[in-house]
């Protein structure tokens, strides 16, 4: 059941010493690459979300630092390059965790270069790992509704919670997928139904506000989402729209899953003291440069939200599922 998922949205070009990267923002209408020379070319795709996803922003964060190193092995300029990676976006923790990495790994006297690289191979072995373990949790003929992508795009391979779609589909099960849009950005509409579809993954795409109707008519089997950061107690911060979801489930009696790495769990913070990005008006005042909202009304977008862990069926990570309420 060991399948090569073959959509990798972060390449290292060793030849050049470069960083390839999927361009996000383009899809699906075109399959572009974003070429990162320089940390400050990685800032920029993730501030402006070529690149995106918890784990993917974090092994994009580490070629940064190791472009910086590349550049400049001063521990002055490897701290500017550090500095700059940790502001490009707040919510994510795999950005923080990287970057502390790449920075002890800098002290320490280890190239960057090797840590990204190490950073990024074990990415893709976690998401194998999350996705075997938590198709179990999946029967023949379910139909599964996720939000955002947290899919081969959102990480280095296979995904968390895609991954345990893609390996619930290996292991032979019959397995399609509701794809809410998620607005504003779209992440669903655009990003999983274009890689589901990919590989062939039966994908029926919805509005986010459909999703309520089609749990009420029994149409939704299980949920299943991915996650920026997980605290102690298993609060859960996911894109906008994943708290309403939970919410709709336990109405509906659906179990709610959520897939994650060990290195989107937080153990240091608590719920208040997380900040949640708020990203520009335009996200939401237009779509694709086109103005749906009408000039002058004040908008508000916040792009994650946070789940508490009564809502929360199961956490599936690469080595054991977590069940919160037991
Ligand atoms: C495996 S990705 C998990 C999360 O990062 C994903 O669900 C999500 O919310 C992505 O948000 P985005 O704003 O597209 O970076």
């Amino acid at each position: 059941m060991d399948t090569m998922n073959d959509i990798r949205p972060i390449i290292w070009n060793e030849e050049n010493k470069e960083l390839i990267l999927i361009d996000q923002r383009k899809l699906p209408a075109k399959l572009e690459y974003f070429t990162c020379k320089t940390y400050k070319d990685v800032a920029l795709a993730i501030k402006d979300m070529v690149v995106r996803g918890a784990p993917a922003i974090g092994v994009s964060a580490a070629y940064g630092m190791a472009l910086a190193e590349l550049e400049n092995s001063s521990t002055d300029f490897i701290k500017k390059a550090y500095d700059e990676l940790k502001l490009t976006r707040p919510t994510a923790v795999n950005l923080f965790w990287a970057l502390d990495k790449c920075m002890d790994s800098h002290k320490n006297g280890i190239s960057l270069l090797d840590e990204a690289k190490r950073i990024h191979e074990e990415d893709v072995e976690l998401c194998k790992k999350i996705g075997k373990l938590g198709q179990t949790l999946f029967e023949d003929g379910d139909v599964i509704l996720t939000h955002c992508n947290a899919g081969a795009l959102a990480t280095s391979a296979y995904g968390t919670a895609l991954s345990v779609i893609r390996f619930a589909r290996y292991a032979g099960k019959n397995i399609s997928v509701i794809s809410d849009e998620t607005r504003p950005r779209l992440q669903g509409a655009k990003l999983t139904c274009f890689e589901l579809n990919y590989e062939n993954i039966p994908v029926t795409a919805i509005s986010d506000n459909t999703a309520g109707f089609l749990m009420k008519q029994g149409k939704v089997d299980k949920i299943i989402v991915g996650a920026d950061r997980i605290l102690a107690d298993y609060h859960v911060f996911n894109k906008i729209g994943t708290y309403s979801l939970a919410i709709l489930a336990k109405y509906h009696n659906i179990p709610f899953y959520v897939a994650a790495p060990y290195s989107t769990f937080d153990f240091e913070n608590s719920v208040g003291n997380i900040e949640i990005e708020q990203r520009s008006d335009e996200e939401v005042t237009h779509i694709d440069g086109v103005r749906i909202v009408a000039e002058g009304v004040p908008v508000i977008n916040y792009a994650f939200d946070c789940t508490p862990p009564e809502l929360i069926t199961a956490i599936i990570t690469e080595d054991k599922i977590i069940y919160p309420n037991k």
